[in-house]
């Protein structure tokens, strides 16, 4: 296979980098300057000021007058990250940075973490955010980011980085079964363990209890604080998330994506969120600069928005009418005139391929699905909808035979048919090769390392035909369905640029960008033409063209009878009419099909 070492398209960025970014908060961040290998002394801002909370120069909260922004190790003949960047932030405005998936928003955020080098350099060191703290504070607590690109992973809690981009597999299911005694920690110790503050308090922590309380109200995180962390669903992990940067009291709390919604939160705990947001921005406990994505709804409290396009950042107030980027249809890629198939519209009884009866999934006094009753059927497309907590993954770990409670559904109590056979019949392995599977999970946990031994973007997408996560030699036949599947895809879905797809193919999975890494796992699920295709949040990470080139690969390219379920809470996600998909909604645990 031919080996392309000089392809490197402009948008694809410093993964690993990135990838700490995305998945990590405060804390391992702090690791990144000296990874570059500058040191980086502790930083105290401290000069005396008038103001009790926070002076200043005036009231400024970031002051760029004008710079280039560097990585650091870069010199300044590199090109910057960002050029001419000119921006201040008054206390009282509210900003968001806004731009596409995979953009440079991230950067400018961490930038103002001190992880980027200014030419010229702040007056006061590496940090152009904060200028005068008083009393004084250590800058790496002053300043907090939490990422919501990615879920973090079950054993890395709320802060270390995914085993994943070290290279190594973690189980992803662990959440379904018994659990290592490290994985037992309750929201509540996981909360404190990392936190100066102490669980059953003291007088000086009381002010802090008493706000932590007021957001684990608001979060709808208190039914969930005895519970192991690893089990809370996605939506709740990304609430937790905040609740424990907040822990921190810091002064300036940056928030990369969190309305976004991969993966997952949903309408009624987006506007909730929201809303927290802009009290505690307006309390300056902490002030919150947050990014979005130009498809993410801007919050009506935004006054101030930086646009971030490639390597220049536009400032301005917010207008009435604001569209951040508008939508050109060159974004769409063009239809493959390639291996379109004809839709059967002709109404035939169609094989079963999923049967449920009276299945319930229960943990001690936790009744997590209730008598569901469910028939999935050939060709059928479902939307699998329900608010963040109401089961849906569970389901869905049913399906896949991941969860131990899929082998105890028995008659005549229940039913759970898997290919027509009993579940407990079905090996395990025999469902990975039949269902085709993206969600944020797989996402996190496939493994991405570098060097030599690193998988190519055919080789992870052959990684599809058996399921598994590791390298396998492919036949030519699978060779020839990789090659297929990428051309009608359209390699310019993943870059936007003329690519033949032996360049996309040869390039490794570690150095895609985020979006591109999702685009990659979606071939990888299709790869086999599986009977069912589970779409759990499929479009994490990726930006318009990638998402209408894998809408339209759905709607004209799948077999007939492929089944699919997709998982959103959002319709307009779905690529099909609202009359060629049936739903199912899970409430409380309850299902309501229609
Ligand atoms: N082992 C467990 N013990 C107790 N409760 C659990 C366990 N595993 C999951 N749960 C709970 O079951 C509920 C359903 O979780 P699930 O992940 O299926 O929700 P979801 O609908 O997928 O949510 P989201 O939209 O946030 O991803 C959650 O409230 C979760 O905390």
């Amino acid at each position: 296979m031919m080996t392309v070492t000089h392809f490197r398209p402009k948008s694809w960025k410093e993964p690993m980098l990135l990838k700490r970014l995305h998945v990590l908060d405060l804390t391992i961040s702090l690791a990144l300057p000296l990874q570059f290998g500058v040191i980086v002394s502790r930083f105290y801002s401290d000069q005396p000021s008038s103001n009790p909370e926070l002076s200043r120069d005036g009231d400024t909260i970031i002051h760029i007058p004008r710079a280039n922004v560097y990585r650091f190790g870069q010199a300044n003949t590199n090109q910057p990250v960002f050029r001419d960047l000119e921006w201040t932030v008054r206390d009282g405005e509210s900003w968001a940075v806004v731009g596409p998936a995979g953009s440079e928003k991230s950067d400018l955020l961490s930038m103002l973490m001190g992880h980027m080098r200014l030419s010229p350099s702040p007056s006061r060191g590496i940090y152009p955010s904060l200028p005068v703290l008083n009393p004084p504070r250590d800058m790496y607590e002053a300043i907090s980011f939490v990422s919501f690109t990615s879920r973090p992973s079950f054993s890395a809690s709320f802060s270390a980085p995914s085993p994943s981009s070290s290279g190594g597999f973690f189980d992803y299911t662990a959440r379904y079964g018994a659990m290592r005694d490290e994985l037992r920690q309750t929201l509540r110790e996981t909360l404190f363990s990392q936190s100066s503050l102490s669980p059953r308090g003291s007088q000086e922590n009381d002010r802090q209890m008493k706000l932590l309380d007021e957001v684990i109200r608001r979060l709808d995180l208190e039914d969930l604080m005895e519970l192991p962390f690893v089990v809370l669903s996605n939506g709740q992990t990304r609430r937790a998330r905040i609740a424990r940067a907040l822990l921190g009291s810091p002064e300036l709390l940056l928030l990369d994506e969190p309305l976004s919604e991969y993966p997952g939160l949903d309408p009624s705990h987006r506007a909730q969120l929201t809303s927290l947001l802009h009290d505690l921005h307006v309390s300056r406990k902490p002030r919150i600069l947050m990014s979005l994505r130009p498809q993410d709804p801007l919050p009506e409290w935004i006054t101030h928005v930086a646009l971030v396009d490639g390597q220049s950042v536009r400032t301005e107030i917010r207008s009435q009418n604001f569209m951040p980027f508008p939508v050109s249809d060159s974004e769409t890629p063009g239809t493959s005139d390639m291996h379109i198939k004809r839709k059967d519209n002709m109404e035939r009884e169609r094989k079963e391929l999923v049967a449920m009866k009276n299945v319930n999934v229960k943990y001690h006094d936790r009744h997590v699905l209730k008598n569901i009753n469910w028939t999935i059927r050939a060709g059928e497309k479902w939307h699998l909808q329900g608010p963040n907590g109401s089961g849906k993954t569970t389901l869905l770990s049913l399906l896949t035979g991941a969860h131990p409670q899929s082998y105890t559904q028995r008659p005549p109590s229940s039913v759970l048919q898997l290919f027509s056979l009993p579940r407990r019949l079905q090996p395990t392995i025999a469902l990975q090769k039949l269902i085709g599977h993206v969600s944020p999970e797989i996402f996190n946990a496939f493994p991405r390392r570098g060097g030599e031994g690193g998988m190519t973007v055919s080789e992870v997408i052959g990684t599809g035909f058996e399921g598994v996560f590791s390298y396998r030699k492919l036949s030519e036949e699978q060779e020839r369905r990789v090659e297929e599947i990428i051309t009608a895809l359209g390699p310019s879905s993943f870059s936007g640029s003329d690519l033949t797809w032996h360049e996309l193919a040869s390039t490794k999975f570690v150095a895609l960008s985020p979006g591109q890494q999702s685009l990659t796992l979606f071939l990888r699920a299709i790869v086999s033409s599986p009977r069912l295709l589970i779409l759990d949040e499929p479009f994490a990470g990726m930006d318009s063209r990638m998402i209408s080139g894998v809408k339209r690969y759905l709607r004209e390219e799948l077999d007939d009878d492929m089944s699919v379920l997709f998982v959103s809470h959002w319709e307009d996600e779905l690529p099909w009419g609202a009359e060629d998909v049936k739903r199912i909604r899970l409430v409380d645990g309850e299902a309501i099909i229609c």
